[in-house]
Parts: structure tokens; sequence; C-alpha cells
């Protein structure tokens, strides 16, 4: 070998792409209730694991059908839902339960037992998919220090605010680390600066690796988190988009500027 040659170098194989399997899949689905409405028109979208998203769209869009539809409240028309891999049509109505385990669900009301208190609400979450009380020993105050709420174990809902309420809701929906958190409005009932706690909070969860999907109104939200938004309109999506405001029209800052320049030379 000549003194300039170098020994053929052994060649790494490039690295794998990352696994970022869908968490939920909605193929071509149609959602027409018994009326006649339709919930759903023909939406086809995917939602990886880990991702934080929003789901927007004006009153009657579709928003609150999407999140029934993911918790098998509702059943589709037409189409194809999975969700974490399985095919909610062949899902038996037996198995909804066990199924729902895995998905933690935040509502607009709360949804909190009122004579139970701070603790014991989340208790009962571990209780239900038949936890034991050394498991309830161990996870319940971790929850509780992580949601703000270590100093209010021991009171009832009626004794909280409206924001300390969804964060037992909130606690409550994550106590069983599920993969899948489902919100419909968590903030709807919330003043603003509640409401950025609230989501914090959710930002919070959805750093573990949960993958987090909200339904809101909440314009203020949206804009300060910056995460993909699908938009409804009257069952179908009309904008997908990453790292979004709630409303996809604004002008942007350059055509801000004009409209400011405009406006101050007239
Ligand atoms: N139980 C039902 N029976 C018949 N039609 C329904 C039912 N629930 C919803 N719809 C219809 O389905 C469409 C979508 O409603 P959905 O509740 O999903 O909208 P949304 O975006 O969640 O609205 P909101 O923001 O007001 O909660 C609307 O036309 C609505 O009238």
């Amino acid at each position: 070998m000549a003194a300039t040659e170098q020994p053929a170098r052994t060649i790494a194989p490039p690295p794998r792409a990352p696994r970022t399997p869908a968490v939920i899949e909605l193929r071509n689905v149609t959602k027409r209730y018994d009326s006649g409405d339709i919930g759903l028109d023909d939406v086809t979208l995917t939602i990886n694991r880990g991702e934080f998203v929003f789901i927007v769209g004006q009153s009657g869009s579709g928003k609150s059908t999407l999140m029934r539809l993911l918790i098998k409240e509702l059943d589709i028309t037409d189409g194809r839902l999975r969700v974490a891999g399985k095919d909610l049509s062949e899902l038996g109505r037996r198995k909804v339960p066990y199924y729902r385990r895995n998905i933690g669900m935040v509502f607009q009301d709360f949804k909190l037992l009122p004579n139970r208190t701070v603790h014991d609400n989340v208790a009962y979450a571990i209780q239900v998919t038949g936890g034991r009380r050394k498991e309830i020993r161990q996870k319940v105050p971790d929850i509780l220090r992580l949601t703000g709420l270590a100093t209010k174990l021991h009171n009832m809902p009626d004794q909280l605010s409206g924001g300390e309420q969804q964060r037992v809701a909130i606690a409550r929906a994550f106590v069983n680390h599920p993969p899948l958190l489902l919100a419909d409005e968590p903030t709807g009932n919330l003043d603003p600066e509640t409401s950025i706690g609230i989501m914090q909070l959710l930002y919070r969860i959805n750093r573990t690796g949960t993958t987090v999907v909200v339904a809101t109104h909440d314009v203020t939200m949206v804009d300060r988190m910056r995460r993909r938004v699908i938009e409804l309109q009257r069952g179908r999506v009309i904008r997908d988009q990453a790292a979004a405001r709630y409303s996809g029209n604004e002008p942007n800052t350059a055509e801000l500027g004009a409209i400011l320049q405009e406006h101050l030379e007239t």
C-alpha cells in the first residue's frame, strides 16, 4: 500500500429513522348521526406518539364528535379509525372500559366526584383500574405535587377554585400515565391567567411522552403554545399546520407592518 493510501474504513450504517408510530389514525372517517347531521365528513389525519395537537373550529365544526369517537362513546359511520394500532370498529362494547384505561380524559366541567377529597378523587382513578393501596400511596402524592395540589389533598372539590378543580381532573386523568390524553375545552370555564397554568400543566405532561390532544376555542392558549393546529369546519379538516396559531389567516408581521404604515400615512 502506498504511504498516502488509507486502509478502507468500515462505514457505519446510517442511523435508522426514528420510529414515530401513529397513536391516532383516521382514514376517510365520516360520522353521520341518526338525525342525519354530519359530525365528521371524510376526515383523514394522523397524530403520532408524543405530539401536542390542538383541534380548533367554530361551534358545530366536529371537535366533540372527534373526541367522542376517540373514546368510542360514538361509532364511526364510514372509514377506518385506529387508536394505538387498534381498529375501534373491531372493539366490542364490553372491551371499551378496558380500552379507555389507556386514555386520560379531561372535560370543561371537570367531572369530579363532589363528595370525595382531592386525594380520593385521584385515588379513585387507580382503584377503578384495579390498583392496590400501595400503588395509591406511591402515585397520588407524586401526581398531586406535579399538578401543584400537594397542600390541597384534604379539600373537597367545592373548596377549590375552578383552576384547582381542573388540576385535580388532570391529575386524575394522568395518574395512570396513559399514552394518550384527550382534553375537551379544558379551559372553557377558566379565566385567561388560570388557563395558561392549565396549559403549562398539559405541556409538562406532554413532555413525559404522552400524546396530548386538546379541542378548544381558546385563542390565547393556542397562540401562546404554537403547536400543531388541526382546524375543522362543518366536519372537514380545512387546515393542519405545525407550530401554528388559532387562526390561519392572520396577516404575518410584514403584512401587519404594511397595514400599520398605511394607517399612519392616512
Ligand atoms: N347527538 C347528536 N345528534 C345529532 N347531531 C349531533 C349530535 N352531536 C353533534 N351533532 C351535530 O354534529 C355537528 C358537529 O357537532 P360537534 O358537537 O362535534 O361540534 P363542536 O365543534 O364540538 O361544537 P362546540 O364547539 O359547540 O362544542 C353539528 O352539526 C352538530 O349539530
